[in-house]
């Protein structure tokens, strides 16, 4: 591929900064250094240097790193020139370097975009760098570079391997049949390896909800009935009155959220309306609104004022559920201790009680959700649904029989096909642009 456009770009953040890192990939970039750092500098080593404008006049002083192409994270000659983190200074680079002939301003993801297609990382890869650069929270960013490492890669490529390998031995098969040189246990084998493909590949599909907890956040919802202290305890999590808190029943009418960072997960909690029957025009709605909302969590808090347990019906959802005993600090004695055997987490927010142990549980949770730290999931909703076709053709070539072996073999190369999408491995040419625009200009 000829790419003959050098493209150049501020791959640092946010101005002013401390330093601001000038990025340049393509055929270009040794003339441009020469041209600015007054002469070439040692590959991949920092130079410390003057920089010059096109009039002779000095732009700053910097650190100038030279890659080599094929060897750089583009594939192409990089350099990258480490200035003062100066609007006017990075201003000043960017309209030098773009002001040579050849040179441009690079479009959002296109150093990354000359990497894929340079064949120095596949889409899957190119997409956890997406995300690594986006992650925020620790789950995210160990999840994001595993795959950027190429874990989920490796992964769609076994399974390739073993479709490739399948389809072989069908086709062997089908050009061998007359002589029956084949055995019929080898086509036995490669079918019931077929069918252990599924359950794999189902498996990780299912595994794409927690990729997408990672990625969203586990959702935590407070139910109870009014006046059981929800809001109280939605205050201590954000650690600020965010909800209105009265010792009126149905204070709260309003969806209200927070997000914590719990165990390395964003967890977004919800205080609700209390439950109750019979409530007016604008608790009703609410409650409804409560009620919607704990249908789609994943976990809920139930809570019951201990003193004053007032049973606040069905519970609208059948997500995992914690039954919390507020107000402790109102009873005492046995009747504490006995009262306290209905509950998974007794709390007071008076005095504080039971919420480092009830934080550290829906932290537990969250961490659980998203299974173990090793996993592979599919990260896009893009990789399931050509895993999920691949499983199609599969099922289709384990149930053709009657087909023949020829239109079953064909149906193992749609499916190995349909992986091989998900990497880039196989026409993806449709796909980049969508992929790409999820960078920033720089990256
Ligand atoms: N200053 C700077 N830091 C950066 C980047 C960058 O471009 N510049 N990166 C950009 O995203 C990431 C690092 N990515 C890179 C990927 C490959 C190569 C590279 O030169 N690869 C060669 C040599 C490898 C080696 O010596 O072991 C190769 O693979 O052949 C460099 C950076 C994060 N940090
Ligand atoms: N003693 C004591 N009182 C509490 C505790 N938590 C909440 N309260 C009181 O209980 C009353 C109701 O608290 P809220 O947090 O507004 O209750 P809620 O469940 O949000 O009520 P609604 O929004 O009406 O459904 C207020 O007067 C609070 O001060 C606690 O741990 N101990
Ligand atoms: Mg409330």
């Amino acid at each position: 591929m000829i790419l003959s456009d050098s493209i150049v770009a501020l791959s640092s953040g946010r101005l002013p900064a401390g330093i601001a890192v000038i990025r340049i990939s393509g055929p270009k970039t040794r003339f441009v250094v020469e041209a600015i750092a007054g002469g070439m500098v040692k590959e991949r080593a920092a130079a410390y240097r003057k920089l010059i404008a096109t009039d002779g006049s000095v732009i700053d002083h910097g650190v100038v790193l030279f890659f080599p192409g094929p060897g750089s994270f583009t594939g192409e000659d990089v350099a990258e020139f480490q200035v003062h983190g100066g609007r006017a200074v990075a201003a000043k680079m960017l309209e030098t370097i773009a002001g040579f002939e050849g040179v441009r301003h690079a479009e959002p993801g296109e150093f990354t975009r000359r990497a894929f297609l340079n064949g120095r990382l596949d889409l899957v890869e190119t997409e956890a760098l997406a995300d690594l650069v986006n992650a925020e929270t620790e789950a995210q960013r160990r999840f994001a570079v595993r795959n950027a490492e190429g874990a989920q890669s490796e992964l769609y490529a076994e399974w390739r391997r073993r479709l490739i390998h399948a389809r072989a031995m069908i086709e062997a098969e089908i050009d061998f049949a007359e002589e029956d040189d084949v055995p019929g246990s080898v086509s036995d084998a490669v079918w019931s390896d077929v069918r252990a493909l599924i359950g794999e590949i189902d498996r990780h599909v299912d595994g794409f909800r927690a990729a997408e907890i990672i990625r969203d956040g586990f959702e935590v919802v407070i139910l109870g009935a009014p006046n059981a202290g929800k809001s109280s305890l939605f205050n201590a999590l954000a650690k600020r009155e965010a909800a209105i808190v009265t010792d009126e029943p149905g204070t709260t009418r309003d969806l209200l959220e927070v997000v914590l960072d719990l165990e390395g997960m964003r967890v977004w909690v919800t205080d609700t309306a209390g439950l109750r029957a019979a409530p007016g025009k604008v608790e009703a709605i609410g409650i409804e609104k409560a009620r919607a909302k704990a249908g789609g969590a994943d976990l809920l808090l139930l809570l019951e004022d201990m003193a004053l347990p007032v049973d606040p019906g069905a519970v609208p959802s059948d997500a995992p559920l914690l039954r919390i005993g507020a107000k402790a600090d109102l009873v005492a004695g046995e009747l504490l201790v006995d009262r306290a055997k209905l509950y998974d987490v007794v709390i007071s927010i008076r005095t504080g009680t039971g919420l480092s142990d009830l934080l550290a549980e829906v932290g537990r949770r969250a961490a659980a959700s998203v299974g173990e730290i090793g996993d592979v999931l599919p990260s896009r909703l893009r990789h399931v649904e050509l895993l999920k076709d691949a499983n199609d053709h599969l099922r289709t070539a384990l149930a053709g029989h009657e087909r023949g072996q020829e239109l079953r073999a064909e149906e193992l190369r749609l499916a190995s096909d349909r992986l091989g999408r998900i990497t880039g491995a196989v026409d993806v040419e449709d796909m980049l642009d969508v992929i790409f625009s999820q960078f920033c200009i720089g990256k």
